[in-house]
């Protein structure tokens, strides 16, 4: 079984087989392909220990999948504990390296400092921590609740600084380092209508993860952040894009084609949280085959403008004198 699971760790795993070419991509998307594969040599996190917020669905179970292909001994976390094991057993059987399955509403500073000890009764505290537990729905701000803004900034921001603190101080505590990472979204930095809470915590959770990264590199931990594009997980698509209408407009803005994977979200996510990226702290790595930048540039509809129309548009400039 050992062996199996070696052979089956250097080679591809179940998701990333099924990371094809999705329906609705553009055709120039071919020349995008998704990589199949885990990136980082065999073992990287051997011996090494990753907490993952939200790890049961999505992409926290994809990333928990790639580290644990890796070597690693996974601890995933969240609500929904019955979703949290069938994961776990998921992997572990793919993959032969234990994956821990935690209840834990990161909302509630109480039931992180619970997690964190039972965490470390079963397998000591973390060398990866990775905040990836969200909430998001889409909804006019002039229809949001008190408690609407609240269940939204509560999980994102609130939720990232107790599960942040409470490993942080015991880390520090006990002389460890340690890589943390925030998975956040591109329009942390833009902010974006319809989903204000989401915007504004996202935005505060990068203004902890860069704050951090300078006070405690001297405690020896690294603190960096991916802003990912749209990725097609059951979790987003079904608050985001409930009826289905945006997904074709999202591809056609975005430059690549197609939308990101899951797969290709943990290979980089991974990189980050291993040995080769220690010299990388407080880095915001944009992950959205360039929609941030096509959706922000003046011109960039330009796109559209046919050879011919631009040999016409051309000949109505050069035949421009004076202002
Ligand atoms: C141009 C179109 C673009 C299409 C985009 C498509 C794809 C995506 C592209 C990019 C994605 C970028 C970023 C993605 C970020 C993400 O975070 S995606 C991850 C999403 N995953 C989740 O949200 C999982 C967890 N979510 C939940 O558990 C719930 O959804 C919730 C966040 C609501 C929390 O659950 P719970 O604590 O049980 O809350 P309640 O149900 O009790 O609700 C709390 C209050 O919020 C009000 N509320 C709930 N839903 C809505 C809604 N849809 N609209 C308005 N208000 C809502 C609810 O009424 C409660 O308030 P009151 O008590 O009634 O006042
Ligand atoms: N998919 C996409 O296009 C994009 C996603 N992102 C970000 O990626 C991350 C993962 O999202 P994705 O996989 O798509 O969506 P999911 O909905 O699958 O993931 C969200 C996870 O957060 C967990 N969670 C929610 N509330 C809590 C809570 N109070 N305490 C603990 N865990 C909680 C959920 O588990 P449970 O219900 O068991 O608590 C769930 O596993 C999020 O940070 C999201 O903002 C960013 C940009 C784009």
């Amino acid at each position: 079984l050992t062996l199996l699971s070696q052979q089956f760790s250097q080679t591809e795993s179940w998701f990333h087989r099924s990371a094809g070419l999705q329906s609705g991509s553009a055709p120039h998307s071919q020349l995008f392909p998704p990589a199949e594969g885990v990136m980082l040599p065999p073992e990287s996190f051997k011996n090494r220990v990753v907490f993952i917020t939200g790890g049961g669905t999505g992409l926290g179970r994809a990333m928990a999948t790639v580290l644990s292909q890796l070597g690693a001994q996974c601890v995933i976390a969240s609500r929904k504990l019955d979703v949290l094991q069938q994961t776990a057993e998921d992997i572990c059987s793919r993959t032969g390296n234990k994956v821990h399955a935690l209840q834990c509403d990161v909302r509630d500073p109480q039931a992180v400092s619970h997690c964190v000890d039972q965490m470390t009764s079963l397998t000591g505290l973390p060398d990866v921590i990775i905040n990836n537990a969200a909430g998001n729905f889409i909804c006019p701000s002039e229809r949001l609740s008190p408690n609407a803004w609240k269940s939204i900034t509560d999980i994102v921001l609130n939720g990232t600084a107790f599960v942040t603190l409470e490993l942080g101080k015991r880390l520090i505590q006990d002389q460890r380092g340690a890589s943390f990472l925030a998975i956040t979204t591109i329009y942390a930095e833009s902010g974006s209508g319809f989903v204000a809470p989401s915007a504004s915590a996202k935005a505060g959770v990068e203004a902890l993860y860069k704050s951090l990264a300078a006070e405690w590199g001297r405690y020896g931990h690294r603190f960096n952040i991916i802003q990912p594009g749209p990725i097609k997980t059951k979790g987003a698509f079904s608050r985001l894009d409930p009826t289905g209408k945006f997904e074709k407009g999202m591809i056609d803005r975005i430059p690549t084609g197609r939308l990101g994977t899951p797969a290709e979200l943990a290979n980089l996510a991974a990189y980050l949280s291993s040995d080769y990226a220690s010299w990388i702290s407080g880095a915001v790595m944009r992950f959205d085959g360039g929609e941030y930048v096509s959706m922000a540039g003046e011109f960039n509809d330009l796109r559209r403008v046919t050879p011919d129309q631009w040999k016409m548009m051309e000949a109505m400039i050069r035949s421009t004198k004076g202002s």
